[in-house]
């Protein structure tokens, strides 16, 4: 465990002013009193897994959804909460690193003291291991200071998301008994979210008293579902990569002679890559799911990419830019099937060295073909979850190795016959996770903060803290208690009516919807992205300024100011290309010239804040 944890940080000047921002509270939670609405019984996500939710989780499943609501909200079946006796509370980090983290421990310290100066907020001292060894610190107003609206989880550090074994389950239980704990909150994704259900069911079964509650906090953006909008941390890290991936383009174009290879975080589902690329509009971008249901195959892959460079380099362009998910390897089918093997030897305790020699025929096969370095990395020990150590699979390297053989092979047999192809390959993944969270994160994660004390106070277990309308300004946030249960299903075997649910309840990350508007967007102007350059620059996180409000994209697609965006950069660049052609007539050059007023406003929308107020243009 590193020793640093919790020591106060000397922060720079930016870090001192962010230090002072103070984040925004909707009107309900700016009282010490709050409404409390109970609202519908609720079931699983999926109606047809409720059953087995139900029957996993009987002291937990079926619990009210809730609302609270500002005390004097006209409202039937409410209770109001008057009094406020003392109440100890311990906190700790479970999922990975995300951006607003520490404004979740923040939240919930001030709305305890608000209620009572008595209260005690302790946090749990490097995660899951600091639960289970009983390691704490008091979370204090001083021992805040250095770490409001900072990055990191360093305060109080994390280990292995994992609370799910019997002995971790028991530790737990003696812990919050030990320092007779009212509430007991963790902060992560989907999987620290599944293990908190577990753990509040089996202490309502043993009737320990502290309830345990969620919060949904990782970069991902996958806990995402009808009660969850979004997670704390994935509009932070879309925004870092976004510039980054913009920076990457602009250097492209400039040089004119690489290509490179970004692969960004995300593994069950490609939420930021999906982001990313709505944002800085890179050449091309390959989504796992797009992938997963086209069935695509790596070779498929390797063949479109390299059909894109072609037509590039028939217009003269040799560099340009790929985004991948890292958990695009994962989505191909035949790389899935030979994963699937490596994990079951995994669970069957080989070594990483034995793993080659036990592989199937076609998988060993396949495995073969494969560059050492990929080899090595995909029989890298497994996540908590059992699942493939997607960060240390260098797929981008992958892609770019074969893309080049490929292109190697199409000039051999005379069918290429543009430049060299050549790559530079980028993992864009804790650059981003130890970012200064953004306005949005930082608000977002200080009011569920304060929504987890409302919950313990209430005496509800094994619920999620959320607000939802965050697309709308802080003070028309809702602000909810929902249970965990209801979010849990089981997967599927197969499709349609014989599906066998298979494995036990959890929250599953949820993938890019494909049908939504957003994607249909993307694809719309794939060819555009691929051939015309039409990067786009949001530049770094605006705190302060006309920028600084600007919410995630994904839940603003709708809004015409981001579709109407895009419409003018192409707009612009149609009409360069026309006006600007060599050889060109003088009235023409006069016009270009009379239009070319208009250019510094379109390089203000290129580099303006998704959502900040845009001039209107005219072309002449
Ligand atoms: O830094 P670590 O421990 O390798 O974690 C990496 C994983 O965490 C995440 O960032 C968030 O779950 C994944 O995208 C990634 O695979």
């Amino acid at each position: 465990m590193n020793a640093d944890l919790g020591s106060p940080r000397e922060l720079t000047g930016l870090q001192r002013r962010r230090a002072l921002y103070q984040p925004e509270l909707p009107p309900c939670l700016q009282g010490t009193r709050v409404r409390v609405e109970f609202g519908e019984s609720t079931t699983s996500i999926d109606p047809k897994c409720a059953d087995i939710v139900a029957q996993a989780f009987p002291q937990t499943f079926g619990q009210k959804l809730v609302h609270f609501l500002e005390p004097n909200s006209m409202a039937s079946d409410t209770q109001v909460i008057k009094e406020h006796p003392p109440i100890r509370v311990g906190v700790l980090f479970s999922g990975r690193q995300s951006p607003g983290g520490h404004n979740v421990i923040w939240g919930i310290h001030d709305a305890m003291k608000a209620r009572n100066p008595h209260n005690v907020l302790l946090g749990f001292v490097g995660g899951t291991e600091g639960l289970f060894a009983k390691k704490t610190m008091e979370i204090t107003n001083d021992v805040l200071s250095s770490y409001k609206n900072q990055g990191g989880f360093d305060l109080l550090g994390r280990t292995v998301d994992q609370i799910r074994t019997k002995e971790q389950v028991n530790a737990a239980m003696s812990t919050c008994c030990d320092l007779s704990l009212d509430g007991l909150i963790i902060i992560g994704g989907v999987t620290s979210n599944s293990d908190a259900a577990q753990l509040a069911e089996t202490f309502a079964k043993h009737n320990c008293k502290t309830k345990v509650i969620g919060v949904p906090v990782t970069l991902s953006g996958d806990l995402k579902n009808q009660f969850v909008e979004t997670t704390v941390g994935f509009d932070t890290v879309c925004k870092v990569n976004s510039q980054l991936i913009s920076n990457v383009c602009l250097d492209a174009v400039s040089a004119g002679k690489y290509y490179y290879f970004v692969r960004l975080m995300g593994g069950k589902a490609s939420h930021v890559a999906f982001e990313c690329a709505l944002q800085s509009h890179p050449n091309m971008v390959i989504l796992g799911e797009e992938v997963a249901l086209s069935k695509l195959t790596l070779m498929e892959i390797i063949n479109k990419i390299c059909d894109g460079v072609e037509a590039r380099a028939a217009q003269g362009k040799y560099h340009g830019v790929l985004v991948i998910p890292e958990g695009l390897i994962e989505s191909i089918p035949e790389m899935y099937a030979l994963m699937q093997e490596i994990n079951n030897l995994h669970i069957n305790n080989v070594t990483e060295d034995e793993i080659p020699s036990q592989l199937s025929p076609w998988a060993a096969a396949l495995f073969k073909f494969l560059p050492p370095f990929i080899r090595r990395e995909l029989v890298l020990h497994q996540e908590s979850d059992n699942s493939a150590q997607l960060s240390q699979i260098d797929t981008e390297q992958l892609l770019a190795h074969l893309v080049e053989e490929e292109m190697k092979r199409r000039t051999k047999e005379g069918n290429y016959k543009g430049r060299k192809f050549s790559s530079v390959c980028h993992f864009f993944g804790s650059q981003a996770r130890g970012s200064l969270p953004s306005n949005f994160d930082s608000n977002y994660a200080y009011v569920l903060g304060h929504i987890c004390v409302q919950i313990v106070a209430t005496g509800l277990n094994g619920y999620m803290a959320t607000v939802t309308n965050l697309k709308d300004s802080t003070n028309k946030w809702r602000c909810a208690a929902v249970p965990l249960t209801a979010m849990m299903s089981v997967r599927r075997h197969l499709r349609g009516p014989g599906a066998v649910p298979i494995g036990r309840p959890v929250i599953h990350p949820s993938p890019i919807d494909l049908k939504a508007e957003s994607y249909a967007v993307l694809r719309e102007k794939a060819s555009s992205f691929l051939l015309d350059d039409f990067y786009r620059t949001p530049g770094g996180i605006q705190f302060e300024g006309p920028g600084a409000n600007t919410k995630p994209i994904t839940l603003t697609i709708e809004d015409q100011d981001y579709l109407g965006d895009i419409e003018i950069l192409q707009d612009y660049l149609n009409k360069v290309r026309t006006i600007l052609k060599p050889g060109c007539s003088r009235e023409i050059l006069k016009a270009a010239i009379s239009s070319m007023a208009s250019v510094n406003d379109v390089l203000k929308v290129m580099s303006a804040p998704l959502n900040a107020e845009l001039p209107l243009y005219h072309f002449n």
